[in-house]
């Protein structure tokens, strides 16, 4: 299992943003967490991640409690999270080759122009960060979690400032991912994402948790 949240409460110092939830996710899934906004999807994420600490409950990551810091953790997760991190002085390809090399890929320069292509970014390719619109660095974060090896995918709401081709795109990639043994975890607004890519859905209410197939997770997002 590379997830396994049991009762796992969220939220800061006021309390609880949500009831508390249960989930795993095992190799070969990916788990959309759906709810409407402020539900607490981006704080279960940064929970599930290490990078906040539950309120009450547990979550193991790898068999663990997270920590972002260790090497195991680096080596099994890819994550974007909605931080918007750059080198200002490095492009998008070097962006990229630096993810790809760091993790010791094979043919790491191969791969990364693959994903230049796949993420649409060919013809930005040698521009910095500050000269790329907030679509195309959302592109370019989604890339550099392709560029490397993982487990674990997490991803806070990735449709975010994409076009609906590259929504398309990134469903595809998404039902790899887990065709091929790899796990995804993401919270999405998009039931294109939900109905094309999920193999199970949390929905996150105030007065609770409910636990959906795809096709309900889909018609859910359209109700809330
Ligand atoms: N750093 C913080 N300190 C205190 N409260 C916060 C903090 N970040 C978020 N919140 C609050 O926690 C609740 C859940 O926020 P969260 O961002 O997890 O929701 P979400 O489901 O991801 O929302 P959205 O769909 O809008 O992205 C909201 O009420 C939000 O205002």
């Amino acid at each position: 299992m590379l997830v396994n949240a049991r009762d796992l409460s969220v939220g800061y110092g006021a309390g609880p943003v949500c009831a508390p939830v249960t989930l795993t996710v095992a190799p070969g899934e990916a788990i959309a967490v759906i709810g409407a906004n402020g539900t607490g999807k981006s704080t279960l994420l940064r929970t599930v991640v290490g990078l906040q600490e539950p309120l009450a409950g547990t979550v193991d990551l790898l068999g663990a409690p997270a920590d972002p810091r260790t090497v195991e953790f680096r080596a099994a997760v890819a994550s974007v999270l909605g931080d918007d991190a750059f080198f200002p002085a490095l492009t998008v390809t070097e962006h990229l080759r630096l993810v790809a090399y760091g993790h010791g890929v094979d043919d790491a320069d191969g791969v990364v122009d693959d994903l230049v292509e796949e993420f649409g970014l060919t013809d930005r390719a040698d521009a910095l960060p500050s000269a790329l619109s907030s679509g195309q660095r959302r592109r370019v974060l989604l890339a550099a979690a392709f560029a490397r090896p993982r487990s674990l995918l997490v991803l806070d709401e990735p449709e975010q400032r994409l076009d609906s081709g590259m929504r398309n795109r990134l469903t595809d990639r998404l039902v790899e991912e887990r065709e091929d043994g790899g796990a995804v975890l993401v919270a999405t607004h998009d039931p294109v994402v939900v109905a094309g890519a999920a193999t199970a859905v949390v929905l996150l209410h105030e007065d609770g948790i409910r636990h959906l197939a795809p096709e309900a997770g889909a018609a859910a997002i359209e109700a809330l």
